[in-house]
C-alpha cells in the first residue's frame, strides 16, 4: 500500500465501497468516484451492462445501436485502462442493473455504494428497487453530470422554470469557480475478487472515424479544440449542417461522462484569459446551460419526459404510419435535405444541431407522426444520445415541452437555400430523391402498405 492509500484507508468511513460507473466513464474530475476513494478502505469499481438494450427498446426499436455502443466499449477499454493505471481494476457486470448489483452486494458484503446522480426516470426507477432491497445500505449519490447542484441552483426543483431563458436568465449570474479534481490514487481492490474484468477483443470496430470513446480521447478532443480557431467562430459556424469544426463535437463524450462539463467550463475560461471573452465563447457556455436545463428538466419532470402529451396535457394531432416512419429512418422522403441528415445519422451516429432540428420539424408536421418514435429512433442512432438533451428536445420540437411558441415548423426549402444553397451537403449525402412520394397509393388512392 502507498503513503496516499495508507492515508486514505486511515480516513476511511467504510471498509468496501462499491462504485457504481453509469453515464460518467471517466476518472478525472469524477466527484462521485473521488468520494468513494475518500470514504473506502477498499473498493470494487464496477459497470452494469445490459445486452436487452441492443435488442429491446421504446416501441420496438432496439435502444442502443451499432455507433453508440462502439463508443461505449472503446469508453471501457479506456476506464479500464485509467483505473490500472491507479491500481483499481473494472467489473463489468452484464445482466439487470437492480439484480446483478443485488448479487453483487449480498455475496461480497459490500458496506456502501456510490454513484453519480443520473437524470434518467428509468435509470433512477432501477436505483430505488436496489435501495428499497438494502434499505439499511448507505447509497450516496453524488451531483457529477452538471455545472452546478441542486442545492446550487437559484430555485427549487419543482420552480425550475417553464422556459429555458427564464432559466438562463437565473442561472447565468451565479459565479462559479469550476475547478477540476484529480484522482491520483484509489484504494485497493478486495483480494480473490473472481468477477471477469472487461474483454477487450469483444470491441467492435465500427465506430465513427470521428469519435473514439473514452476518458483520453476526450481529453485530446478538447485540448485540441481549444488550440484551434474554432471557439473564435463558434457562433457564427455552429449551425452549419456539416463539417466537423463548425461546432464543438463535444457531445459524445459528455453524453457518456468521458469528459466533464465542469473540465469544459474549466478550459473555455483559460481560452477566454488567454484569447478574451467574445460573443462566440459565451455562446459555448450558452449551449451548454441548454443541456444543463434539460437535465434539470428531465429530473422535475420524470416520465412526463416521455409522455406524449409532454408537458401541455394536449396529444398532439400526430399518429403512427409504418410506411412514412419506415422511409425517414432510411432517408427516402421526399425532402432531399431530410434524407441527407438521416443518411448522415445512420452512417456515422451523427447529425448536427440544424439537421436534427429540420429532421424532427419534418417528422412532426409534414409526415405527421407520433414524436416518440423519432425520439426513440434518435436514442438508437446518436452517438452522444443522451435521454434529456434527446426527450427534452424531442417534446421542444413537438410543441408539448419547454417552448412558449409551442409550434416550431421549419420551412424546408427555406432551410435548404440557407444552409446548403449549392446541395453540396445533399448530394454528398446521396439525399435527393425526387419524386419520392410521401405514401404508397394505389390509382384509387388507396395505402397499398
Ligand atoms: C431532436 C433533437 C435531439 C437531440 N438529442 C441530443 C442527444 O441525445 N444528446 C445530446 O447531447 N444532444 C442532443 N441534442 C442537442 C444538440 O443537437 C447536440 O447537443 C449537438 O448537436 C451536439 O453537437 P456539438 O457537441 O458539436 O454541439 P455544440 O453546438 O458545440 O454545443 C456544445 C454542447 O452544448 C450542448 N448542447 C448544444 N445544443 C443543445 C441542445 N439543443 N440541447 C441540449 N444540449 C445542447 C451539448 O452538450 C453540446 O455538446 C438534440 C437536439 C435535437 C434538436
Amino acid at each position: 500500500m502507498n503513503t496516499k492509500q495508507q492515508l486514505v484507508s486511515i480516513m476511511a468511513d467504510y471498509r468496501l465501497g462499491l462504485f457504481v460507473f453509469r453515464n460518467d466513464l471517466r476518472v478525472e474530475d469524477n466527484l462521485a468516484l473521488y468520494d468513494a476513494a475518500q470514504r473506502s478502505e477498499i473498493l470494487i469499481c464496477c459497470f452494469c451492462f445490459n445486452p436487452t438494450q441492443n435488442k429491446y427498446g421504446h416501441y420496438g426499436i432496439p435502444a442502443m445501436g451499432k455507433h453508440r455502443f462502439t463508443f461505449l466499449q472503446q469508453s471501457l477499454k479506456q476506464l479500464r485502462t485509467e483505473l490500472e493505471m491507479r491500481g483499481q481494476k473494472l467489473i463489468v457486470l452484464t445482466g439487470t442493473f437492480d439484480w446483478i448489483l443485488t448479487e453483487l452486494i449480498s455475496e461480497r458484503q459490500v458496506d456502501a455504494v456510490f454513484l453519480s446522480q443520473h437524470q434518467g426516470y428509468y435509470e433512477r426507477l432501477q436505483l430505488s428497487l436496489l435501495q428499497q432491497r438494502f434499505p439499511f445500505l448507505p447509497f450516496h449519490e453524488t451531483p457529477n453530470n452538471t455545472l452546478f447542484s441542486e442545492p446550487e441552483l437559484p430555485f427549487e426543483l419543482a420552480d425550475l422554470p417553464e422556459t429555458f431563458s427564464q432559466f438562463r436568465k437565473k442561472v447565468e449570474p451565479l459565479s462559479r469557480d469550476f475547478s477540476v479534481q484529480l484522482v491520483d490514487a484509489l484504494p485497493p481492490l478486495p483480494e480473490n475478487i473472481s468477477y471477469p474484468g472487461f474483454k477487450a477483443e469483444t470491441l467492435n470496430e465500427l465506430a465513427s472515424a470521428d469519435f473514439e470513446g473514452g476518458e483520453r480521447a476526450g481529453l485530446e478532443h478538447l485540448a485540441s479544440y481549444f488550440s484551434g480557431q474554432s471557439a473564435g467562430t463558434y457562433k457564427q459556424t455552429r449551425n452549419a449542417l456539416d463539417d466537423f469544426s463548425s461546432s464543438t463535437k463535444f457531445s459524445p463524450w459528455l453524453a457518456q461522462g468521458c469528459l466533464s462539463v465542469r473540465q469544459i467550463m474549466a478550459a473555455l475560461r483559460e481560452y477566454e484569459a488567454q484569447f478574451g471573452e467574445n460573443e462566440s465563447s459565451y455562446w459555448i457556455s450558452f449551449e451548454l446551460l441548454w443541456r444543463e436545463y434539460f437535465f434539470w428538466y428531465a429530473l422535475k419532470h420524470g416520465k412526463r419526459l416521455f409522455a406524449f402529451s409532454g408537458l401541455s396535457g394536449k396529444s398532439p394531432k400526430t399518429s403512427f404510419y409504418s410506411e412514412r416512419f419506415q422511409k425517414w429512418c432510411s432517408g427516402n422522403t421526399p425532402y432531399p435535405i431530410v434524407n441527407a441528415c438521416m443518411k448522415q445519422l445512420n452512417a456515422t451516429g451523427y447529425m448536427s444541431n440544424r439537421g436534427r432540428q429540420l429532421v424532427a420539424s419534418c417528422f412532426v408536421h409534414e409526415l405527421s407522426l407520433d414524436w416518440r418514435y423519432g425520439a426513440a429512433y434518435f436514442e438508437q442512432q446518436l452517438i452522444d444520445y443522451d435521454v434529456s438533451s434527446n426527450w427534452g428536445n424531442w417534446q421542444y420540437l413537438a410543441g408539448v415541452g419547454a417552448d412558449p411558441r409551442g409550434h416550431r415548423q421549419f420551412n424546408l426549402e427555406k432551410q435548404t437555400e440557407r444552409y446548403d444553397p449549392d446541395n453540396e451537403f445533399i448530394k454528398r449525402w446521396a439525399g435527393d430523391l425526387s419524386g419520392q412520394p410521401i405514401d404508397s397509393v394505389d390509382a384509387a388512392d388507396w395505402p397499398v402498405r
